[in-house]
């Protein structure tokens, strides 16, 4: 069965043969629709040179011509389409550094990474297959097209990429793959490191990487990521803890948490991580060590963000500790006094006109204090009241000071 993504992109296929050359969809998509496994972006190979591929479509854009890419915008959506090429080295994140095309489809297969990765399909649901990719899918195994050391020298990162296929498929590397792998390990060194990442985090998320986490991390490969190296400590991650469910900044805070790192700042500037990356693991990772030490008191359940507080619940959950359920947290925040930050029934402007004083860190103190007497009921969250004891308690203990 075709998935929705094929059967929008067929037009796209058909309009090539018409114009006379051929058109096969390729790569992961062929490879996830074999396997049943959720189709993402489908890509699409071609006998015809970038500029014909412009000319049989009104609308493109030219994402790498250099490379032999064009993007053909089709009912609102894009597509890439690939003119039949061999590549040596990739220069950056997926653009390879010397192309050089063909017009005929199994060269270009061959230029393919993996046996599973080298099947296309054309038009009519026909499987081209000279690597018996369909038969690796079958059996479950990750080989090379050819030589591995030849793929893997051509570019070391596809040694990362049958990692993380083990890990997303369940899939299993065979001999001379993982043999490739050891020899050329070394190579990985000079893979810039935000490719390293992707494949890294995708390797996180797999489906079945509590099974190969353990190879993972024998192999001389985990040498060449930034903390990672063959670390004992490490196995815990996925031996240990339960870690279905969680998201990708979940994982990598219990990575931290079993490496003992209090501030995950620098390993992950050391990834080329992004700043929402690093921001979100690094709260996340504080607020999580202050939970193991205690439970929730109603200023945190007040304070921090509900996302946050279900996030660490659910890592209590995967390291086999006593958990609040989704249900027992709102419960919690149902009976505070007040909910959160917006239902304060005062602004900082409202002390600053009472207080007559300029803005400052004061204005942050104040409020605080505020939320807490009221949380702690001693204060109603009641404007009037709110002035009085402003007036009354807190300037007059801060002019004490
Ligand atoms: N280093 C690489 C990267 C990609 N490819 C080939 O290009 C295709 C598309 O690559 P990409 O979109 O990066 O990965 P997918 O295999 O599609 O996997 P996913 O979409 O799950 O990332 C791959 O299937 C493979 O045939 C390759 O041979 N070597």
């Amino acid at each position: 069965m075709l998935s929705e993504q094929f059967k929008q992109a067929l037009p796209i296929l058909k309009k090539i043969e018409e114009a006379g050359f051929q058109a096969y969809f390729v790569g992961g998509a062929v490879r996830d629709l074999i396997i049943g496994r959720e189709v993402n972006d489908v890509d699409i190979a071609t006998s015809a040179l970038p500029q014909e591929v412009k000319g049989i479509f009104p609308k493109t854009v030219d994402v790498g011509i250099e490379h032999g890419t064009i993007l053909v915008i089709h009912n609102g959506e894009g597509y890439e389409i690939t003119t039949f090429r061999t590549e040596k080295g990739y220069e950056d994140f997926r653009r390879p550094s010397e192309v050089s095309f063909v017009r005929n489809l199994e060269e270009d297969l061959q230029r393919r990474d993996f046996t599973i990765n080298a099947i296309a399909m054309n038009a009519n649901g026909e499987f081209v297959d000279p690597f018996n990719g369909l038969e690796d899918i079958e059996q479950k195994v990750i080989r090379t097209v050819g030589s591995a050391d030849e793929r893997f020298q051509e570019d070391a990162l596809r040694m990362m990429r049958a990692i993380r296929f083990q890990s997303q498929l369940g899939f299993t590397m065979d001999k001379t793959c993982r043999e490739g792998l050891e020899n050329n390990a070394a190579l990985l060194e000079h893979i810039a490191i935000e490719r390293k990442l992707q494949e890294f985090e995708k390797l996180l998320l797999g489906e079945y990487v509590s099974i190969y986490w353990a190879d993972f991390l024998s192999l001389k490969l985990s040498d060449y990521l930034p903390g990672i190296k063959r670390n004992r400590e490490l196995l815990k991650l996925f031996h240990t803890f339960r870690l279905s469910h969680l998201t990708i900044t979940e994982r990598w805070t219990l990575l931290f948490y079993c490496l003992k790192i209090d501030d995950p700042s620098t390993l992950l500037k050391q990834w080329k991580a992004s700043n929402k990356r690093i921001k979100d693991c690094r709260l996340l990772l504080q607020v999580f060590y202050q939970r193991l030490q205690r439970d929730w008191t109603d200023y945190d359940l007040y304070n921090v963000e509900l996302p946050t507080i279900l996030s660490i619940e659910k890592l209590m959950n995967s390291i086999g500790n006593s958990y609040f359920s989704k249900k027992d947290i709102e419960e919690r925040i149902d009976t505070l006094a007040i909910k959160n930050g917006d239902l304060l029934a005062v602004t900082g402007k409202d002390l600053q006109a009472w207080a007559n004083k300029k803005g400052g860190p004061w204005i942050k103190e104040c409020l605080e204090l505020i939320e807490k007497e009221i949380l702690s009921r001693n204060l109603p969250n009641e404007k009037d009241a709110i002035e009085k004891w402003v007036m009354n308690e807190w300037l007059h203990r801060s002019n004490n000071n």
